[in-house]
């Protein structure tokens, strides 16, 4: 659906993306990590045809943003930091004032999405009484009202407690498999995304550096397994079956494992003579891989 290929951008004397490439399947979420001021949202402007790049191409559905940048917002929605709503209009009436903006002839999708956000009892409110998470799925129901076959999110979750949070989440997994929708989502709640996304990409000094499902990434970054093991055994060494390890709490071990394929090794063994109340890998989690790929590139 998107093919990025050595993308550049400056901004007077300030190099914001050098040669980036990047790639998203249709229908896959995609998750866009890297610290602030990386360049994430320069990188969705560009895609969205915002602004241009120096060099480099893009194509998205086969138009490229700079010349077909008109098809490129038919098709797409983008939902950013200032939801663009009109505060002084109600819910419906901002989703109307919008369909109209972008030839929307089927008026019963406004009706549609304020249900779909649970905002059908507010519709009649002025937007600005919102509160922020209304605010936001307003905003997801604005960017979604002419059905685009792509969506761009640039912290879409930002101000939201976490029932807002949890909400839009789920809203935008629910959006994607029923209509098979791609997203880009900007974010740095890792947790949030490892959720919802079907691979990452991160940014780091002016490039994506890496990208990938979290399979790829674990296979690539985790070059060992930390296990947490819940269990009656009492360690009084460093090693149980050749595996390093460390008593932390009463009843609690950490082991450190070459690799995943080793923990049902690990877990007979124990088996053998004591109790397994739980055991969980502690390491596997994006926000660990995160840090390894930033480690990495950092060097
Ligand atoms: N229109 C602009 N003119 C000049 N500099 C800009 C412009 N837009 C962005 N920049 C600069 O480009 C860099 C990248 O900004 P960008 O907003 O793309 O980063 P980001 O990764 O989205 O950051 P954050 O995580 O903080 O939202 C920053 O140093 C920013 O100041």
């Amino acid at each position: 659906m998107i093919e990025v290929a050595g993308v550049t951008k400056t901004f007077g004397s300030q190099t914001v993306l050098k040669n980036v490439n990047f790639k998203a399947e249709q229908g896959k979420i995609v998750g866009l990590l890297g610290p602030n001021g990386a360049g994430k949202t320069t990188f969705i402007r560009i895609l969205n045809g915002v602004i241009k790049a120096d060099s480099g191409t893009i194509s998205i559905l086969n138009h490229d943003p700079v010349t077909h940048g008109d098809e490129i917002r038919k098709i797409s929605g983008i939902v950013t930091e200032g939801a663009g709503l009109y505060h002084q209009l109600s819910g419906e009436e901002n989703l109307a004032f919008f369909a109209d903006l972008y030839g929307v002839k089927d008026k019963s999708r406004i009706i549609q999405l304020l249900e779909l956000f649970d905002l059908a009892e507010h519709k009649d409110k002025p937007a600005g009484t919102y509160s922020t998470g209304m605010k936001k799925r307003l905003a997801l129901g604005k960017a979604l009202l002419h059905s685009p076959k792509l969506l761009f999110l640039d912290e879409p979750t930002n101000g939201l407690d976490p029932d807002g949070i949890k909400m839009v989440l789920a809203y935008l997994k629910k959006y994607n498999e029923e209509t098979g929708t791609t997203m880009i989502i900007c974010s740095h709640v890792l947790h949030q995304l490892e959720a919802v996304c079907d691979s990452f990409a991160f940014l780091e000094h002016q490039t994506i550096v890496e990208q990938g499902t979290m399979a790829e990434l674990e296979k690539k970054y985790l070059k060992e397994i930390k296990v947490k093991v819940n269990t009656d055994m009492k360690l009084h060494r460093k090693e149980y079956l050749e595996f390093r390890c460390e008593q932390r709490a009463e009843g609690e071990v950490i082991f450190t494992l070459p690799a995943k394929i080793d923990i049902p090794f690990l877990l007979r063994g124990i088996l053998e003579n004591h109790h397994v109340y739980s055991a969980e890998i502690l390491n596997n989690d994006l926000e660990s891989i995160y840090f390894k790929v930033r480690e990495m590139h950092n060097e």
